[in-house]
């Protein structure tokens, strides 16, 4: 049995009220017939508004972010159980933007899934190369060193993870990874996951970085690519319709 792909809209910090409710709409109407899973990860203000929108609808609601704490004194941080509360079925950790810009470690991005997976949320963990580490070579000891961290921490339940590759360079750049880059690297992933559990032909092996819905349909074709990581084109209905159809085929 082939399993469903997921197909999951990053808004990153974008949106207002009133956008949101537009760009909702659409997708609930719009994605009637998918045959595919789809989320959308939404900044977490707006989880409410987006939860009352989707009632009743297919499409599964995402956070951006999950604090590896449980509970205390954590100024900001967002804790899995509060997500659950407003039917967060997935949460983004390791974004390379947190990476980046919140200098997120491998061992923070692993107990951020761990804290996920308590609360039965799905974790989508991103991993991926910059250019620099592609250029150098390094894009496979790279993501497996970023994969490991996760399997180690989260040992017997790395089944139930989704993970996200995410070739830095190809992020909001308009560079997409060609189908065949992207294969190359799923299938390492996969190898690895087989490597942990009996179950890594269950786990969805997203693509991010420039989907659309002109590339969807190829890079999507690859053996080992279950879905993507949608950012820009995840903000228009009609593109991320489009893809979520791609992805139904
Ligand atoms: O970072 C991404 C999704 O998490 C990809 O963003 P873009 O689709 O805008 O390149």
């Amino acid at each position: 049995m082939t399993k469903r792909k997921l197909i999951a809209g990053n808004w990153k910090m974008n949106g207002n009220l009133e956008a949101n409710d537009a760009l909702v709409r659409a997708l609930v109407a719009g994605m009637k017939d998918a045959g595919c899973d789809v989320a959308v990860c939404v900044p977490a203000p707006y989880l409410a508004q987006v939860q009352m929108l989707r009632h009743g609808a297919k499409l599964e609601l995402g956070a951006q972010d999950v604090s590896q704490h449980a509970s205390g004194a954590y100024t900001g941080e967002v804790s899995a159980a509060m997500l659950r509360e407003f039917g967060v079925r997935y949460a983004i950790v390791g974004h390379s933007e947190r990476r980046q810009y919140h200098g997120e470690t491998d061992a923070l991005v692993a107990e951020k899934a761990k804290a996920a997976l308590a609360l039965g949320i799905t974790p989508i963990v991103c991993i991926g190369e910059t250019l620099a580490e592609r250029e150098a070579g390094r894009t496979e000891e790279v993501v497996k060193r970023q994969m490991a961290a996760v399997i180690h921490v989260n040992g017997h339940c790395i089944s139930e993870i989704v993970v996200a590759y995410e070739p830095v360079w190809a992020i909001g750049t308009g560079r997409t990874a060609t189908p065949e880059q992207a294969q190359q690297v799923h299938a390492l992933l996969r190898k690895q996951l087989a490597a942990a559990t009996p179950q890594a032909e269950r786990v969805n092996i997203l693509y991010g970085g420039s989907m659309n819905a002109a590339n969807a349909a190829s890079l999507l074709a690859q053996p080992d690519i279950d879905g993507g990581l949608i950012g820009g084109a995840s903000l228009k209905s009609a593109d991320f319709l489009q893809i979520i159809a791609a992805a139904s085929a």
